[in-house]
This record gives structure tokens, C-alpha cells and sequence, in this order.
């Protein structure tokens, strides 16, 4: 079976396409194969599919073998390798996904191959109990959650995928491993959660670093980075465009006031192809 290694910002996939649903046993290929020892390494395993209301489908399931419902950085990888594969002609396309419905999506070309991608995001959800989170409000905004005897405030906001944001004195250098797995699998989050720390630097750009749902700590990530877009307007911290600095690069996030989207920009890279022997 062929594939492609193909990251955003350092959050690497790998990417099947040309079948037509997933296999039965896809967890356990993903947590195969995206052991960076004994298989290929990647922060997931996604599949383009093909789509009755799009024109394709991506499912993206996490290294520990769970699924997620949406994926910012592999939309932007996977709306890459359909048009540099030849799979598709235009620029503008549609991506059906499993928990954010059909994303429209603008490819930017570089010497005719994709260089950068700007996904509509959607609209986020901000009802506690959507997220999901435990809280029944209508946002839930610097709500008090406590883990081992230190109390942190956090912004809930779904993509289609939960995320926890919270504000720190210093992301760039914040302890993730000690904090982050505790917050992932906190009772308030029925679902788990992605968790993101972040410190704001002035109203068009904040540092986020990030521990992801199924996947602990990655370089980056598209909709934790629209999700502490989203958060930070609603605290007051950032106007509604402001880039989201990441370990492995800038994301240029928008939350449109005139339809409610977020949009989100950024690159996307192919590293090699290759075929899964066993
Ligand atoms: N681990 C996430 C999925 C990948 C999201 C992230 N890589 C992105 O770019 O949005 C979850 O379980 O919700």
C-alpha cells in the first residue's frame, strides 16, 4: 500500500489515498504505523476518501488510534496532495469532514505546486455542554478546572474537535508533559480534550504550544490554533486576526464578525512517498 509523508508546520501525517472507506482495523494501523521506531512516525493517519457532498473526504485518526473529528493542518496536507497528485484541477475545493462538515478550501500555487492553503474553518461552538465539556453555559470563558492542587482558568471551544485554551506567563517554556496529559483526560472533558497554553504578546500575536487529544505534544495545530483565536477575542486579548506562533511555525487566523467562520492560512509540505511493506 502507497503512501505520503506530508506535515504542517511540522505536524506530520501520513496519507493514504484511492480506497474507498477505512479499513476495519484502522487503530491498530495507525498505532503501527505511526510509531516513530518501529513504523513510519507521524502525529496521525489520514485517509482521503471519496465524498457524496464534497469533493473528497478526509478522516484523520490520532497515533493512539482514536479518531478526530476535524484536523486543521491535515485539510491543508491533504488539499495539497489531491491537487499536486493530479486528483483534482482547481484551486478552490471542498473538503467533507467527519465532524465539521464541508470545509471550503483555497490553495495558493508556488511554481505549480501547492505552497500555502486557506481552510474555512466554520463557525466555532462555544456551548459548554457542545464542546463538550461538564459546564452547562452558553461559553464557557476563564472557568476554574484544578489538577493535582494547581488551579488553571480555561476557554472551551470546539472546531468540530474539543480544545481546552489556557493563558500562560510564558508558553513557549511551559512544562506540557507535567500539565497537559493531567488536562487531556480531565472528568469536565466527556470526550477528552486538546489543551492549549498560551501567552498573548500584543492584539496580532500570541505563542501557543500545544498537547493534543491522542497525540500529546505536537509542533502545531490548525484547530487548536483557531481555537485560541477564538478564545482570545472573547477575553478581550487579541483583535479577531492575529497570527498564532507555534513550535513549528505561524498560523494566520481570522474569526470573520460578518459570518461567524474562522479562517485559518498556513503551509503545507510533502516530504517522500513511499510503500508500507507489512
Ligand atoms: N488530536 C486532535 C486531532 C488533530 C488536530 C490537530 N493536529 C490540528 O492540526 O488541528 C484531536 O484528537 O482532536
Amino acid at each position: 500500500m502507497n503512501f505520503s509523508k506530508l506535515h504542517g508546520l511540522g505536524n506530520d501525517f501520513i496519507v493514504i489515498a484511492g480506497h474507498h472507506e477505512l479499513p476495519t482495523d484502522v487503530d491498530q494501523l495507525a498505532i503501527r504505523l505511526c510509531n516513530r521506531f518501529f513504523g513510519i512516525g507521524a502525529d496521525g493517519l489520514v485517509y482521503i476518501l471519496p465524498s457524496e457532498q464534497a469533493d473528497f473526504k478526509m478522516r484523520i485518526i490520532n497515533s493512539d488510534g482514536t479518531e478526530a473529528e476535524q484536523c486543521g493542518n491535515a485539510i491543508r496536507c491533504v488539499s495539497k496532495y489531491v491537487y499536486d497528485h493530479g486528483l483534482i484541477d482547481r484551486t478552490e475545493i471542498t473538503v467533507e469532514t467527519l465532524g465539521a462538515g464541508v470545509q471550503q478550501v483555497q490553495l495558493n500555487l508556488q511554481d505549480g505546486k501547492v505552497s500555502t492553503v486557506r481552510v474555512d474553518m466554520g463557525q466555532p461552538i462555544l456551548n459548554g455542554l457542545q464542546v463538550p465539556t461538564t459546564v452547562d453555559e452558553a461559553q464557557v470563558v476563564h472557568h476554574p478546572i484544578e489538577v493535582d492542587g494547581r488551579e488553571f482558568h480555561f476557554t472551551a471551544v470546539s472546531m468540530g474537535n474539543p480544545h481546552c485554551v489556557i493563558y500562560v506567563e510564558d508558553a513557549v517554556n511551559f512544562d506540557l508533559a507535567a500539565w497537559g496529559p493531567k488536562l487531556e483526560v480531565h472528568p469536565m472533558f466527556p470526550r477528552k480534550v486538546n489543551v492549549e497554553f498560551v501567552t498573548v504578546r500584543d492584539r496580532a500575536y500570541t505563542d501557543m504550544r500545544v498537547w493534543e487529544r491522542g497525540a500529546g505534544p505536537t509542533l502545531a495545530c490548525g484547530t487548536g490554533a483557531c481555537a485560541t483565536l477564538v478564545s482570545s477575542v472573547l477575553n478581550g486579548l487579541t483583535d479577531r486576526e492575529a497570527t498564532v506562533s507555534l513550535k513549528g511555525g505561524d498560523l494566520f487566523i481570522e474569526w470573520n464578525e460578518a459570518d461567524n467562520h474562522v479562517y485559518m492560512t498556513g503551509p503545507a509540505e510533502e516530504v517522500y512517498t513511499g510503500t508500507i511493506v507489512k
